[in-house]
């Protein structure tokens, strides 16, 4: 079975490697969705995969490095692209967290990756 839990940040970035005149070489800013992915059974007598509240526990000191930053400023994300985003937070968080199964990003209401690991 799988889990989720879903969580927002805002943040501004741009990307430095995007063909010359690209609307997205330059500054702007997203309401950047979250929503991480973990598999396990809901076994008794829990009843649950795990807790959401343990992920949102586990999750938060990695989004309080994202929520309100300059993206590209972050060490490993000066190319931050949802791609690279997602393969950012699944590194941070799946050590921690080895049922992570999914890392999917939303930076605006029609674009998005899903992410499930090397
Ligand atoms: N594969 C990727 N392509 C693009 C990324 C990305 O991270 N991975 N990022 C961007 C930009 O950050 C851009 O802000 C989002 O792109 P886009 O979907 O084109 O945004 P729009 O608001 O213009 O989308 P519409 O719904 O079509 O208006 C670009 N590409
Ligand atoms: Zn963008």
């Amino acid at each position: 079975m799988e889990i989720f839990k879903e969580f927002h940040f805002e943040a501004a970035h741009r990307l430095p490697n995007v063909p010359p005149g690209h609307k997205c070489a330059r500054l702007h800013g997203h309401s950047f969705h979250v929503r991480l992915t973990v598999s396990g059974e809901a076994a008794e007598p829990s009843g649950w995969v795990m807790d959401f509240g343990d992920l949102k526990t586990a999750f938060k000191p990695i989004l309080e490095q994202l929520d309100h930053y300059y993206l590209n400023d972050i060490p490993g994300l000066e190319n931050p692209t949802s791609e690279n985003l997602a393969r950012w937070i699944w590194r941070k968080l799946q050590p921690s967290l080895p049922t992570l199964s999914a890392v999917e990003i939303r930076e605006t209401c029609t674009s998005g990756c899903i992410y499930r690991g090397d």
